[in-house]
């Protein structure tokens, strides 16, 4: 009989879980880089959907908190978040598929066009606001980052950035990257309250985003260039701060400034830092 003459059961579809993407609808095409996590590639999903697909090698991840994670994960939405469409975890490597963001990561954009956006403050500020926005809406839902940097910001077509992997931190296995005295761990985004206690809150990621915002100004450069970790641990407690860039304005170096405010209470929000940052902008354009 055709199937349209069958009852449909009212329990079609809600078997299969949502954010469970059938590797059968992704076509993989060339790989876009990889890290000690595995390789991401770009890829096809239900034929017209461009995606990025990040191929989790096995032991990186705890997986299966991952996997009940990213039922929340994809419910967050917002046009400067990096749009996770689902994971294929019904085989392993599992997959991580979101959106593709074509002009890869933001730090790689800023290192890559250097001398046509270093005297475009206010391109270099438009940057800076997108990110604020998609953070502000991670914090009206409680949701911190953990690891907000320019290498975690990605741009899309019409200089589009977007934050992504926002939470991944939580489920990388390799204590390198997860303790504050691991080789891999991201020293030069967190405040004092991470460093000394790992204590992490919106207000630690406002500390990343004060860091990022160096980055956006300084077209890519390494904060406090080449020192060790046991020195920028140093300074940072001591209450040292990175210096002014060069091509920024007074006014946006003072919002870094408020960012890196020793205490997190004393830091503004992300509600805060985006009126903030659209005031300076309507000034300086
Ligand atoms: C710290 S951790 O949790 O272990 C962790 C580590 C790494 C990652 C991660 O996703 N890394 C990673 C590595 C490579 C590509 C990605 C990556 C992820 N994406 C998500 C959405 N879109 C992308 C994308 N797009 C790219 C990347 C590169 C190019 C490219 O080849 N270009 C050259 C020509 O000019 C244009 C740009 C183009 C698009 N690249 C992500 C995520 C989490």
């Amino acid at each position: 009989s055709s199937p349209c003459d069958r009852p449909v059961p009212p329990t079609a579809g809600l078997s299969h879980d949502k954010w469970e993407i059938h590797p059968m609808e992704l076509m993989l095409m060339e790989e876009l880089g990889s890290g000690q996590f595995g390789v991401v590639r770009r890829g096809k999903w239900r034929g017209s959907i461009d995606t990025a697909v990040k191929m989790m090698k096995e032991g990186t991840m705890s997986e299966d908190d991952f996997i009940e994670e990213a039922k929340v994960m994809t419910k967050l939405q917002h046009p400067n978040l990096v749009q996770l469409y689902g994971v294929c975890s019904k085989h392993r490597p599992i997959y991580i598929v979101t959106e593709y963001m074509k002009h890869g990561s933001l730090l790689n954009y800023l290192r890559r066009h250097e001398t046509t956006l270093i005297g475009n403050m206010g391109l270099l500020l438009d940057m800076c606001i997108q990110v604020s926005k998609g953070m502000a809406y991670l914090e009206r839902h409680n949701y911190i980052h953990r690891d907000l940097a320019a290498r975690n910001c990605l741009v899309g077509s019409e200089n589009v950035v977007k934050v992504a992997d926002f939470g991944l931190a939580r489920y990388v296995l390799d204590d390198q990257y997860t303790s504050s005295g691991g080789t891999k761990f991201p020293i030069k985004w967190a405040p004092p309250e991470v460093l000394n206690y790992t204590r992490f809150s919106s207000k630690s990621d406002v500390w990343a985003y004060g860091v990022l915002m160096w980055e956006v100004f300084t077209c890519g450069k390494m904060p406090y260039g080449r020192l060790k970790n046991t020195e920028v641990v140093e300074r940072v407690q001591r209450g040292i701060i990175l210096e002014k860039p060069k091509s920024c304005a007074k006014e946006i170096y003072d919002v870094m400034k408020k960012c890196w405010s020793h205490g997190p209470e004393e830091r503004p929000s992300f509600r805060v830092l985006k009126e903030q940052l659209a005031l300076v902008a309507q000034t300086l354009t």
